[in-house]
């Protein structure tokens, strides 16, 4: 996974032009900076570049993907409905800006599939601290609608990505589960089971796709999207 990102992103620019796009109605994008368009002001650049894969209703299209990419992507991995294989290159100054800006993720769950360059970090207590590398194991970040859902229960991580320092560039291939196609437009709020009388819910019903158009608009002001969800 992680050697068939990097194939693509070690290409010449001209062969990677096809995918350029942020466009993020097709299947495949490839950019830089990450969503830098839909961010509030002043948020800095950063330093990486991404090659985004998407299932349109949770069906992959294998024959969408470039094709450095496609034979060794494993099935059984692609279960989640979004994957990002980013490739911050090395970067001359990197204490003067970030891979990947401070955020959490809006999905339900996030794997992270690491190369072996540090550089991510989580915010816990409000100081960083370094995610060490495990060789093969996958890093789960838990996402806002999981919070919401579990009503509190699992929280939310904050996380970012330092610039990779002159050496080597960092390569992650980072998968977002989301409910399912079906599931998206369906009304939901906190879980029942995890509701009593001292726990009452903390959010209101919504569905996945009102989420994340609220994170949409959120995201391009700085906020965040589940004080709006709050009762
Ligand atoms: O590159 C990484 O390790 C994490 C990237 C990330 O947080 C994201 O894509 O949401
Ligand atoms: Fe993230």
């Amino acid at each position: 996974m992680v050697e068939s990102i990097r194939r693509f992103h070690e290409q010449p620019q001209e062969a990677k032009m096809e995918w350029y796009s942020r466009d993020f109605s097709r299947k495949v994008n490839y950019y830089s900076s990450g969503d830098i368009k839909g961010r509030a002001k002043p948020v800095p650049a950063e330093w990486k570049d991404t090659l985004s894969c998407r299932a349109a209703d949770d069906q992959w299209d294998f024959d969408a993907l470039p094709e450095l990419c496609r034979s060794p992507i494993d099935t059984g991995y692609l279960k989640s409905i979004k994957l990002s294989g980013h490739y911050y290159p090395a970067c001359p100054e990197p204490d003067l800006t970030l891979g990947t800006i401070k955020h959490s993720d809006p999905s339900l769950l996030t794997l992270v599939l690491q190369d072996k360059s540090n550089g991510l970090q989580v915010l816990h207590n409000d100081q960083w601290v370094d995610v060490p590398l495990v060789d093969g194991a996958f890093v789960a970040n838990i996402g806002d609608f999981m919070q919401l859902l579990s009503n509190d229960k699992f929280m939310s991580v904050k996380h970012r990505v330092l610039a990779s320092p002159l050496g080597r560039p960092r390569i992650s291939a980072v998968s977002f589960f989301l409910p399912s196609a079906e599931n998206r437009i369906k009304p939901c709020g906190p879980i029942k089971e995890l509701l009593f009388d001292n726990s009452p819910p903390i959010y209101r019903i919504t569905s996945y796709v009102e989420f994340m158009n609220h994170n949409r608009v959120v995201g391009q002001i700085g906020g965040r999207v589940l004080p709006h969800f709050k009762l």
